[in-house]
């Protein structure tokens, strides 16, 4: 319904739009809400809930109640009135406007005329709000925002009544609240709210000044008007309580009692605990009470207000009177409310920040809530279609800024609130029934005949209904606890026969684990008891290891090469079946080495037992051209290899590139041949039996010192050897030790005579000349066990005996020989053992 107005003086271009009624609330959102299924899952076995609703659903004959339809009952709006804070005169660059100072107007009248002409020159050049008549405003936009075509002059109307700025705090109580007190002064409660934007005067108009005072001041002066203590006639006393809810620091709400002695309040099923109320006399003590409440109120500074309020404050005045009055007539318990919310601001309005922000946040939500309490009952009032019942009367202040910068705050709080000037309530008169009927339990029975009475109920009739009323809700409830009941055995039984197959699974699963668990526990047992003999084992070898090599290690230590100790025990224990002890044992040039040649001849130790050359060949080919390569196949594995490079540099790759290479599940040991040794503390073993191996002689040697060199070689006389000792006193000592000494290998066995070599007596049985007997030698231990491979590359054949001698290899065959068997004489590298 929109009409088209004269626009105002100060708006001309705008266009009026009749704003009330116009308001369509938006239906509640119901959906918003999670459906609950009304059918049960099929999956949960049901048990039928309480048949609560059942029981609810009996049609109860309730106490006898009045009448509502004779009932003086009033069907009235909710009273919604507009106060207009006066205009107030904002300079320039103040950013912090303070409000019109109240009874301070010059007392000078001349000057008063000029001020106040003044002042209404500014407000009709700034107001944004004008009064049509009493229930009736007009809101128009300020020049800057009329451009837009959606913000127009709107006309609000319907309000009980429309307080211009100039309105008294006196008229405003007349008005608005004079009724409500008179209401409560005859037993009726009722409510006054206070609502607006920040600094609109809420709190003025509630509680006012000391020389202004608002509604409620006002009302205590009438309420105790020609009283000063409780009021013998009416025996009526009266009770003041007060508090607040508020935020801080706008995290959750609290309540706190306002009073003397109030501390912190909460809210059980509705109800404030913990609320004192304090009995007033009088108004001035009720004011003075009021006054320290208010000292205690949060309140704080903001841009919109320099003492605005944090906190919406519940004042209850409740009245009891437990006799009747002088003329005989009941009077009833009430209670006043009268409400002061806090105002919600905009931020950029009230400037606020932080913690304060947060706070008028909380404001604003509480604003908002309240908002929607009241759209609530409207809403419930559409459907129905009636109007709510209540007990007590309700009002509805809203105050308003009439300044232009107030605009949108005017508008959005017009907009919001006139619209719940359409709730209608049906004013019931009597709202002690309640409190009566449940006195009537109470009551001497003698009494209650007469109060049925009064009600116009037969006493018999009441009782009847009673009974059968209490029989039906008894048989009601017997029946619904049978129902569930029974449900619960059905389902009992159900649980107990799942859980005997439940136990029935478990323990033959646990039967399955058992065995399981005592099988696996046996194979580790198994395990556990083999590693435990492998690792005895191994403990013997290791002390067997030690003990032999005990004086060697003593002796490297003397001798101080790190190099002794370390290839010693390699040798001692197994020969050469790790190719790092063959390295020590045998990787050595004994004689006519130069180190060009040392350093261009590598050893090739743990090769396979069945490796042959051609495949040492085909290992190391790639590294370089090869001189020659002598394949040592000794009578226990690994097989072990001499490789000649022509180039160092060729032998250095094929360290870095063979050296722990894995061939065929052998890991390889490739390294520099190193440069045997000779010493002059010689020792000659003879009787030894013919299959005896330099490293069974140095075997049986070890244990008097440490051996640098053996040899074995055969004539007519028999198997002799010669031992070199690194020292004069291993050499002596074996002789002591070791003569007529029992010699064993795998073979046989026999008892060997240890003397002191004699450099002069025997020269061709010297190593160094030895050299030229090798091959005769060679060929006469055909019986050893051990094969030695020979090759020799296109340069060997060109190679001159002496040039042959002058190089590692000393029996350099003219083909690639797999030359005849003569490991077991080893004079001279690689056929002799010079260990390190
Ligand atoms: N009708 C009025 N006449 C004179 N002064 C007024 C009037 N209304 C408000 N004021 C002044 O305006 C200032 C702000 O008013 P008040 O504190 O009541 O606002 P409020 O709505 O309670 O604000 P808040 O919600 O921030 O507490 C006060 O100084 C008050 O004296």
């Amino acid at each position: 319904m929109e009409e088209m107005k004269i626009p105002p003086l100060t708006c001309p271009k705008t266009v009026t739009v009749r704003r009330n009624p116009h308001w369509k609330a938006s239906p509640m959102p119901s959906t918003a809400f999670p459906q609950i299924p009304t059918s049960p899952s099929k999956n949960l076995q049901e048990i039928s809930s309480f048949p609560s609703d059942e029981i609810l659903s009996i049609q109860i004959p309730q106490n006898p109640q009045p009448d509502l339809s004779q009932a003086s009952s009033t069907s009235k709006n909710l009273n919604v009135f507009l106060r207009i804070r006066p205009l107030v005169l904002v300079k320039s660059g103040d950013r912090n406007p303070k409000p019109r100072a109240k009874n301070v107007w010059p007392k000078n009248p001349a000057k008063r005329v000029a001020v106040k002409e003044k002042s209404a020159k500014d407000k009709c050049s700034k107001a944004c709000i004008t009064v049509d008549d009493s229930q009736s405003v007009t809101l128009s936009p300020p020049l800057a925002l009329q451009t837009s075509k959606w913000i127009r002059s709107e006309v609000y109307q319907g309000f009980s009544y429309v307080f211009s700025a100039d309105s008294s705090q006196g008229e405003v109580y007349e008005k608005m609240l004079s009724p409500l007190v008179e209401e409560f002064m005859r037993g009726k409660s009722g409510m006054l709210a206070a609502l607006g934007p920040s600094g609109s005067g809420k709190t003025h108009t509630i509680f006012g000044s000391v020389r202004d005072p608002g509604m409620v001041p006002l009302a205590l002066q009438r309420i105790f008007k020609g009283t000063t203590s409780i009021d013998s006639e009416s025996r009526r006393s009266f009770y003041l309580s007060i508090f607040e809810i508020y935020s801080v620091h706008g995290k959750g709400e609290r309540m706190s009692d306002l009073s003397l002695h109030g501390g912190d309040l909460f809210m059980q099923q509705g109800t404030v605990k913990g609320l004192q109320e304090v009995i007033i006399s009088d108004a001035a003590e009720a004011e003075l009470l009021i006054s320290c409440a208010m000292l205690r109120r949060a309140t704080a500074m903001t841009n919109a207000n320099s003492q605005s309020s944090r906190s919406q404050c519940i004042i209850n005045i409740r009245s009891t009177a437990s006799k009747r009055d002088g003329n005989n007539v009941p009077v009833k318990d009430a209670v006043l409310t009268i409400v002061d919310l806090a105002g919600a601001g905009r931020e950029k309005r009230t400037g606020n920040q932080g913690s304060r922000l947060l706070e008028s946040n909380f404001i604003n939500n509480t604003s908002m809530i309240f908002g929607l309490c009241l759209r609530a009952l409207m809403e419930h009032q559409k459907k129905p279609r009636k109007p709510l019942e209540k007990h007590f009367q309700d009002s509805l202040i809203l105050t308003v800024k009439s300044g232009e910068e107030d605009y949108l705050d005017t508008s959005y709080v017009l907009k919001q609130a006139s619209p719940y000037m359409k709730i209608k309530f049906d004013h019931v008169e009597d709202p002690s029934n309640l409190v009566s009927n449940k006195r009537q339990f109470h009551m001497p029975r003698v009494e209650q005949p007469k109060r049925m009475k009064s009600s116009g109920l037969e006493p018999d009739a009441v009782d009847l209904a009673k009974k059968e009323r209490n029989h039906r809700i008894t048989r009601n409830f017997a029946k619904a606890i049978w129902n569930v009941l029974k449900d619960y055995k059905e389902k009992l039984k159900a649980a107990e026969s799942e859980m005997e197959i439940l136990r029935d699974k478990l323990s033959s699963e646990m039967e399955i684990l058992r065995d399981k668990l005592s099988s696996e526990m046996e194979i580790l047992r198994d395990k556990l008891s083999s590693e435990k003999m492998r690792n005895h084992e191994l403990e013997k070898q290791l002390k067997i290891y030690v003990d032999i090599d005990s004086p060697n290690a003593k002796k490297s230590e003397i001798n101080g090469t790190i190099e002794n100790y370390d290839f010693t025990p390699s040798q001692d224990q197994d020969g050469n079946r790790n190719g790092k002890r063959v390295a020590a044992n045998e990787g050595k040039i004994t004689h006519g080495t130069t180190s060009s040649c040392a350093s261009r001849t590598l050893y090739v130790g743990n090769l396979p037992w069945d490796s042959c050359e051609r495949e040492v060949e085909d290992l190391f080919y790639k590294y370089g051209p090869i001189a020659d390569i002598d394949l040592k196949i000794p009578p226990r594995p690994p097989c072990y290899a001499f490789i000649e490079f022509e180039e160092a540099r060729d032998a250095e790759d094929a360290i870095r590139g063979r050296d722990g290479y894995d061939f065929d599940g052998h890991r390889l040991l490739v390294e520099l041949a190193h440069v045997g040794r000779r010493s002059e503390y010689r020792v000659l073993v003879s009787g030894l039996p013919s299959s005896a191996s330099w490293q069974d002689l140095k075997d049986h040697m070890r244990p008097a010192g440490y051996v640098c060199f053996s040899q074995v070689f055969r004539d007519g006389s028999g198997t002799t050897g010669i031992v070199d000792y690194t020292s004069y006193g291993d050499m002596k000592h074996a002789i002591r030790k070791l003569n007529d000494s029992e010699f064993r290998n795998a073979f046989s066995r026999s008892y060997v005579r240890v003397r002191e070599y004699d450099h002069r007596q025997d020269h061709s049985r010297s190593p160094s000349r030895g050299r030229s007997h090798s091959r005769g030698w060679s060929e006469s231990c055909s019986r050893s066990h051990g094969r030695s491979y020979r090759s020799s590359r296109s340069r060997s054949r060109s190679k001159s005996p002496e040039a042959k001698s002058s190089c590692c290899s000393p029996a350099r065959s003219r083909s690639k020989s797999v030359s005849s068997p003569s490991h077991s004489v080893h004079q001279f590298m690689p056929q002799t053992h010079a260990p390190c």
